[in-house]
Protein backbone atom coordinates (compact mmCIF):
# COMPACT_ATOMS: atom_id res chain seq x y z
CA UNK A 1 0.00 0.00 0.00
CA UNK A 2 1.54 3.80 -1.06
CA UNK A 3 1.21 6.20 1.77
CA UNK A 4 -1.76 7.79 1.70
CA UNK A 5 -2.90 11.66 1.10
CA UNK A 6 -5.69 12.35 3.48
CA UNK A 7 -7.74 15.86 3.45
CA UNK A 8 -8.13 17.54 6.88
CA UNK A 9 -10.53 19.84 5.58
CA UNK A 10 -13.38 18.49 8.03
CA UNK A 11 -11.54 19.15 10.87
CA UNK A 12 -9.59 22.41 10.05
CA UNK A 13 -11.38 23.82 8.19
CA UNK A 14 -13.45 27.21 9.16
CA UNK A 15 -16.32 25.41 10.72
CA UNK A 16 -14.64 23.13 12.90
CA UNK A 17 -11.70 24.43 13.89
CA UNK A 18 -12.61 26.05 16.63
CA UNK A 19 -14.42 23.47 17.80
CA UNK A 20 -13.45 21.35 21.36
CA UNK A 21 -11.86 17.90 20.24
CA UNK A 22 -15.18 16.67 21.78
CA UNK A 23 -17.30 18.11 19.34
CA UNK A 24 -15.24 16.51 16.05
CA UNK A 25 -17.89 13.85 15.29
CA UNK A 26 -20.12 14.79 11.50
CA UNK A 27 -20.25 12.48 9.18
CA UNK A 28 -16.88 14.25 7.13
CA UNK A 29 -14.85 13.35 10.45
CA UNK A 30 -15.35 10.10 10.85
CA UNK A 31 -14.99 9.40 6.77
CA UNK A 32 -11.35 11.19 7.44
CA UNK A 33 -10.79 9.10 10.90
CA UNK A 34 -11.44 5.80 8.86
CA UNK A 35 -9.05 6.73 6.22
CA UNK A 36 -6.44 7.60 8.73
CA UNK A 37 -6.88 4.62 10.54
CA UNK A 38 -6.56 2.37 7.62
CA UNK A 39 -3.08 4.10 6.87
CA UNK A 40 -2.09 3.60 10.47
CA UNK A 41 -2.72 0.05 10.52
CA UNK A 42 -1.14 -0.88 7.17
CA UNK A 43 1.23 1.76 6.48
CA UNK A 44 2.48 3.58 9.36
CA UNK A 45 2.56 7.15 7.63
CA UNK A 46 0.20 9.21 5.73
CA UNK A 47 0.50 12.95 4.12
CA UNK A 48 -1.88 15.50 5.02
CA UNK A 49 -3.34 18.49 3.08
CA UNK A 50 -5.60 21.15 4.14
CA UNK A 51 -3.75 20.73 7.68
CA UNK A 52 -4.69 25.06 8.52
CA UNK A 53 -1.19 25.34 8.99
CA UNK A 54 -0.26 29.09 6.96
CA UNK A 55 1.67 29.13 3.73
CA UNK A 56 3.51 32.47 4.90
CA UNK A 57 4.63 30.85 8.42
CA UNK A 58 6.17 27.40 6.52
CA UNK A 59 7.97 29.85 3.85
CA UNK A 60 9.36 31.66 7.12
CA UNK A 61 10.83 28.71 8.63
CA UNK A 62 12.08 27.47 6.17
CA UNK A 63 13.89 30.65 5.08
CA UNK A 64 15.54 31.43 8.64
CA UNK A 65 16.35 28.07 8.74
CA UNK A 66 18.43 28.30 5.31
CA UNK A 67 19.85 31.53 6.93
CA UNK A 68 20.92 29.69 9.76
CA UNK A 69 22.52 26.80 8.28
CA UNK A 70 23.94 28.88 6.12
CA UNK A 71 26.44 30.53 8.50
CA UNK A 72 30.09 29.54 9.13
CA UNK A 73 30.22 26.57 12.02
CA UNK A 74 31.70 28.88 14.61
CA UNK A 75 28.54 31.10 14.29
CA UNK A 76 26.39 28.03 14.76
CA UNK A 77 28.20 26.57 17.57
CA UNK A 78 26.99 29.61 19.55
CA UNK A 79 23.93 27.65 20.10
CA UNK A 80 26.05 24.93 20.99
CA UNK A 81 23.35 22.18 22.85
CA UNK A 82 26.07 21.43 25.44
CA UNK A 83 25.16 25.12 26.80
CA UNK A 84 21.51 23.59 27.35
CA UNK A 85 22.79 21.36 29.70
CA UNK A 86 19.33 19.27 30.52
CA UNK A 87 17.30 20.83 28.85
CA UNK A 88 19.04 19.09 25.05
CA UNK A 89 18.11 22.50 23.62
CA UNK A 90 20.04 24.22 20.48
CA UNK A 91 22.75 23.65 17.89
CA UNK A 92 24.74 20.05 17.45
CA UNK A 93 26.74 19.58 14.20
CA UNK A 94 27.38 16.58 11.93
CA UNK A 95 28.38 13.69 13.03
CA UNK A 96 27.47 14.20 16.67
CA UNK A 97 23.83 12.45 16.66
CA UNK A 98 23.73 8.70 16.40
CA UNK A 99 21.65 6.60 15.11
CA UNK A 100 21.05 2.76 15.42
CA UNK A 101 24.33 3.60 17.09
CA UNK A 102 26.20 5.55 13.82
CA UNK A 103 26.42 8.92 13.41
CA UNK A 104 23.67 10.79 11.12
CA UNK A 105 24.91 12.59 7.94
CA UNK A 106 23.19 16.04 9.33
CA UNK A 107 23.12 18.92 11.80
CA UNK A 108 20.55 20.48 13.62
CA UNK A 109 18.67 22.84 16.20
CA UNK A 110 16.60 21.09 18.46
CA UNK A 111 13.71 22.92 20.57
CA UNK A 112 11.11 22.18 22.99
CA UNK A 113 8.58 23.73 25.12
CA UNK A 114 9.81 27.44 26.08
CA UNK A 115 10.01 26.85 30.05
CA UNK A 116 11.36 29.42 32.50
CA UNK A 117 13.87 29.09 34.86
CA UNK A 118 11.17 29.42 37.57
CA UNK A 119 8.93 26.47 36.09
CA UNK A 120 8.30 23.65 38.69
CA UNK A 121 9.98 21.09 36.26
CA UNK A 122 12.84 22.67 35.54
CA UNK A 123 13.51 23.45 39.38
CA UNK A 124 13.32 19.88 39.73
CA UNK A 125 16.08 19.65 37.32
CA UNK A 126 13.13 17.41 35.03
CA UNK A 127 15.45 16.40 31.62
CA UNK A 128 14.52 17.70 28.27
CA UNK A 129 12.47 20.61 30.16
CA UNK A 130 13.60 24.29 30.11
CA UNK A 131 14.29 27.37 27.69
CA UNK A 132 15.53 26.95 23.93
CA UNK A 133 18.26 28.86 22.22
CA UNK A 134 17.73 31.30 20.06
CA UNK A 135 19.84 32.77 17.56
CA UNK A 136 17.44 35.93 17.13
CA UNK A 137 14.30 37.68 17.69
CA UNK A 138 13.24 36.20 14.42
CA UNK A 139 14.30 32.76 15.27
CA UNK A 140 12.29 32.91 18.30
CA UNK A 141 9.08 34.52 17.02
CA UNK A 142 9.13 31.88 14.01
CA UNK A 143 9.89 28.70 16.17
CA UNK A 144 7.30 29.75 18.68
CA UNK A 145 4.44 30.00 16.63
CA UNK A 146 5.25 26.93 14.74
CA UNK A 147 5.44 24.70 17.91
CA UNK A 148 2.00 26.45 19.08
CA UNK A 149 0.51 25.33 15.36
CA UNK A 150 1.89 21.88 15.37
CA UNK A 151 0.26 21.45 19.01
CA UNK A 152 -3.02 22.44 17.94
CA UNK A 153 -2.62 20.14 14.44
CA UNK A 154 -1.16 17.08 16.41
CA UNK A 155 -4.18 17.26 19.01
CA UNK A 156 -6.55 17.54 16.15
CA UNK A 157 -5.08 14.31 14.15
CA UNK A 158 -5.03 12.22 17.33
CA UNK A 159 -8.59 13.32 17.90
CA UNK A 160 -9.11 11.60 14.48
CA UNK A 161 -7.16 8.35 15.21
CA UNK A 162 -9.34 7.79 18.67
CA UNK A 163 -12.29 7.94 16.82
CA UNK A 164 -11.37 5.31 14.49
CA UNK A 165 -9.77 3.25 17.30
CA UNK A 166 -13.74 3.03 18.52
CA UNK A 167 -12.65 5.96 21.29
CA UNK A 168 -13.98 9.26 21.83
CA UNK A 169 -12.75 12.20 20.29
CA UNK A 170 -10.99 13.50 23.31
CA UNK A 171 -9.70 10.26 24.78
CA UNK A 172 -5.90 10.74 23.89
CA UNK A 173 -6.00 14.21 25.12
CA UNK A 174 -7.36 13.26 28.27
CA UNK A 175 -5.67 10.35 29.01
CA UNK A 176 -2.33 10.81 27.18
CA UNK A 177 -1.57 14.71 26.06
CA UNK A 178 -3.24 17.43 28.49
CA UNK A 179 0.24 18.87 28.54
CA UNK A 180 1.39 16.97 25.66
CA UNK A 181 5.86 17.09 25.16
CA UNK A 182 6.35 18.43 22.12
CA UNK A 183 10.02 17.78 20.99
CA UNK A 184 10.99 19.76 17.56
CA UNK A 185 13.71 19.51 15.17
CA UNK A 186 15.00 21.23 12.34
CA UNK A 187 17.75 19.63 10.28
CA UNK A 188 20.03 20.40 7.79
CA UNK A 189 21.38 17.28 5.54
CA UNK A 190 24.51 18.33 3.65
CA UNK A 191 24.96 17.12 0.21
CA UNK A 192 27.56 13.84 0.89
CA UNK A 193 30.16 15.35 -1.64
CA UNK A 194 30.39 18.46 0.79
CA UNK A 195 32.41 16.04 3.69
CA UNK A 196 35.09 13.98 3.73
CA UNK A 197 34.55 10.41 4.62
CA UNK A 198 37.16 7.83 3.37
CA UNK A 199 34.77 4.58 4.50
CA UNK A 200 31.99 3.00 2.12
CA UNK A 201 29.79 5.99 1.52
CA UNK A 202 26.89 3.40 0.69
CA UNK A 203 26.71 2.73 4.31
CA UNK A 204 26.19 6.47 6.03
CA UNK A 205 22.53 7.61 6.15
CA UNK A 206 21.78 11.23 6.91
CA UNK A 207 19.12 9.51 9.45
CA UNK A 208 19.82 5.66 9.75
CA UNK A 209 16.85 2.96 9.79
CA UNK A 210 14.98 4.26 13.17
CA UNK A 211 11.10 4.30 14.58
CA UNK A 212 10.34 6.95 16.19
CA UNK A 213 9.14 7.17 20.23
CA UNK A 214 6.41 8.59 20.90
CA UNK A 215 3.00 9.04 19.75
CA UNK A 216 2.41 10.77 16.31
CA UNK A 217 5.46 12.83 13.86
CA UNK A 218 4.59 15.79 11.73
CA UNK A 219 7.12 16.49 9.04
CA UNK A 220 7.31 19.09 6.89
CA UNK A 221 10.42 18.82 4.20
CA UNK A 222 11.92 20.49 1.68
CA UNK A 223 11.98 19.66 -2.07
CA UNK A 224 14.80 17.66 -2.22
CA UNK A 225 13.09 14.75 -0.63
CA UNK A 226 15.18 11.25 0.76
CA UNK A 227 13.42 9.99 3.23
CA UNK A 228 11.73 6.72 2.97
CA UNK A 229 9.59 4.24 4.25
CA UNK A 230 9.74 0.80 5.33
CA UNK A 231 6.26 -0.77 4.32
CA UNK A 232 5.14 -4.46 4.26
CA UNK A 233 7.08 -5.64 1.03
CA UNK A 234 9.77 -2.94 1.45
CA UNK A 235 11.61 0.34 1.40
CA UNK A 236 9.48 3.32 -0.49
CA UNK A 237 10.18 6.73 -0.99
CA UNK A 238 8.10 9.14 0.97
CA UNK A 239 8.51 12.41 -1.63
CA UNK A 240 7.90 15.86 -0.62
CA UNK A 241 4.08 16.67 -1.98
CA UNK A 242 3.29 20.32 -1.85
CA UNK A 243 1.03 21.52 0.51
CA UNK A 244 1.20 18.40 2.96
CA UNK A 245 3.01 16.96 6.19
CA UNK A 246 3.95 13.62 5.55
CA UNK A 247 2.80 12.21 8.65
CA UNK A 248 4.46 8.66 11.31
CA UNK A 249 2.85 6.90 14.00
CA UNK A 250 5.56 6.41 17.16
CA UNK A 251 6.23 3.41 19.09
CA UNK A 252 3.72 4.26 22.20
CA UNK A 253 1.05 4.91 19.76
CA UNK A 254 2.18 0.93 18.61
CA UNK A 255 2.22 0.19 22.15
CA UNK A 256 -0.66 1.17 23.34
CA UNK A 257 -2.73 -0.10 20.69
CA UNK A 258 -1.18 -3.68 21.30
CA UNK A 259 0.65 -3.17 17.66
CA UNK A 260 -2.80 -2.85 15.98
CA UNK A 261 -0.92 0.49 14.53
CA UNK A 262 2.32 0.59 13.16
CA UNK A 263 5.33 2.43 13.75
CA UNK A 264 6.95 2.40 10.61
CA UNK A 265 10.86 1.94 10.03
CA UNK A 266 12.28 4.86 8.20
CA UNK A 267 15.62 6.46 7.04
CA UNK A 268 16.99 9.18 5.14
CA UNK A 269 19.64 9.69 2.54
CA UNK A 270 19.81 12.73 0.70
CA UNK A 271 20.44 12.53 -2.77
CA UNK A 272 19.56 15.89 -4.31
CA UNK A 273 22.82 17.12 -4.85
CA UNK A 274 22.31 19.84 -2.43
CA UNK A 275 21.17 20.24 1.18
CA UNK A 276 18.33 19.15 2.80
CA UNK A 277 16.18 20.82 5.13
CA UNK A 278 13.56 18.69 7.27
CA UNK A 279 11.61 20.08 10.06
CA UNK A 280 9.90 16.70 12.45
CA UNK A 281 7.70 17.73 15.15
CA UNK A 282 6.92 15.35 17.85
CA UNK A 283 3.77 15.25 19.70
CA UNK A 284 4.43 12.57 22.58
CA UNK A 285 3.08 12.14 25.75
CA UNK A 286 2.89 14.10 28.82
CA UNK A 287 6.21 13.14 31.03
CA UNK A 288 4.23 11.37 34.15
CA UNK A 289 2.08 9.20 31.85
CA UNK A 290 1.99 5.34 32.78
CA UNK A 291 1.75 3.91 28.70
CA UNK A 292 -0.72 1.28 29.01
CA UNK A 293 -3.30 -0.72 26.36
CA UNK A 294 -6.26 0.89 25.54
CA UNK A 295 -8.97 -0.39 26.90
CA UNK A 296 -10.48 -1.92 23.71
CA UNK A 297 -7.27 -3.34 22.81
CA UNK A 298 -8.48 -6.92 22.75
CA UNK A 299 -11.27 -6.06 20.40
CA UNK A 300 -8.67 -4.00 18.28
CA UNK A 301 -6.38 -7.71 18.02
CA UNK A 302 -9.73 -9.57 16.99
CA UNK A 303 -10.50 -7.37 14.17
CA UNK A 304 -6.57 -6.91 12.76
CA UNK A 305 -6.52 -11.15 12.90
CA UNK A 306 -10.00 -10.91 10.89
CA UNK A 307 -9.34 -8.64 8.36
CA UNK A 308 -5.30 -9.24 8.11
CA UNK A 309 -4.50 -7.92 4.36
CA UNK A 310 -1.83 -11.23 3.56
CA UNK A 311 -0.32 -13.90 4.72
CA UNK A 312 3.59 -12.57 3.41
CA UNK A 313 5.83 -12.20 5.71
CA UNK A 314 5.91 -8.33 6.95
CA UNK A 315 8.93 -6.96 6.08
CA UNK A 316 8.64 -4.43 9.13
CA UNK A 317 8.63 -7.37 11.79
CA UNK A 318 12.64 -7.83 11.92
CA UNK A 319 12.40 -4.34 14.26
CA UNK A 320 15.91 -2.26 13.50
CA UNK A 321 16.32 -2.32 17.56
CA UNK A 322 15.46 -5.74 18.21
CA UNK A 323 12.81 -4.06 20.54
CA UNK A 324 9.27 -5.03 21.29
CA UNK A 325 7.34 -2.34 21.82
CA UNK A 326 4.32 -3.84 22.45
CA UNK A 327 6.10 -5.64 25.77
CA UNK A 328 8.63 -3.87 27.08
CA UNK A 329 9.04 -2.58 30.00
CA UNK A 330 8.53 1.39 29.55
CA UNK A 331 7.11 2.77 32.78
CA UNK A 332 6.23 6.83 32.82
CA UNK A 333 7.04 8.17 29.18
CA UNK A 334 9.71 10.81 30.66
CA UNK A 335 12.36 8.44 32.01
CA UNK A 336 11.40 6.54 28.67
CA UNK A 337 12.24 9.04 26.40
CA UNK A 338 15.49 9.93 29.02
CA UNK A 339 17.05 6.92 28.13
CA UNK A 340 16.36 6.81 24.72
CA UNK A 341 17.59 10.53 23.87
CA UNK A 342 20.81 10.06 26.24
CA UNK A 343 21.85 6.90 24.17
CA UNK A 344 21.35 9.23 20.66
CA UNK A 345 23.52 11.83 22.23
CA UNK A 346 25.92 9.65 24.93
CA UNK A 347 28.77 12.60 25.14
CA UNK A 348 26.27 15.03 26.01
CA UNK A 349 24.06 12.64 27.98
CA UNK A 350 27.68 11.99 30.15
CA UNK A 351 28.25 15.33 30.57
CA UNK A 352 24.60 16.11 32.00
CA UNK A 353 24.62 13.64 34.11
CA UNK A 354 27.91 14.97 36.68
CA UNK A 355 25.83 17.88 37.06
CA UNK A 356 24.47 18.53 40.13
CA UNK A 357 20.70 18.30 39.97
CA UNK A 358 18.56 20.81 41.70
CA UNK A 359 15.25 19.39 43.26
CA UNK A 360 12.13 20.85 44.39
CA UNK A 361 12.07 22.95 48.06
O1 LIG B 1 14.33 14.30 8.08
C1 LIG B 1 13.43 13.51 7.84
O2 LIG B 1 12.84 13.47 6.77
C2 LIG B 1 13.02 12.50 8.88
C3 LIG B 1 13.67 12.69 10.21
C4 LIG B 1 13.29 11.61 11.17
O3 LIG B 1 12.88 10.55 10.81
C5 LIG B 1 13.43 11.84 12.61
O4 LIG B 1 14.01 12.86 12.99
O5 LIG B 1 12.93 11.02 13.40
FE1 LIG C 1 11.94 9.53 12.47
Amino acid sequence: MAVPVVDLAAVTGPAARDLPLAELDSEAVREVAEALGRACRHVGFFYVRNHGVSEALLSELQAMSRDFFAQPLADKMRLDMRQGGRAWRGYFPVGDELTSGKPDIKEGLYFGAELSETHPAVVAGRPIHGRNQFADERMRRVVLEYLEAMLALGQRIMALLALSLGLEADFFQRSYTREPTPLFRIFNYPRPESFNYDGDREALWGVGEHTDYGLLTILLQDECGGLQVKTRTGWQAAPPLPGTFVCNIGDMLERITGGYFCSTPHRVRNAAGRDRLSFPFFFDPSWEAEIRPLPNVRLLAEEAARTQESDEPDARAQRWDQANVVQDEIGAYGDYLTRKVSKCFPDLFASVQSRPVATTP
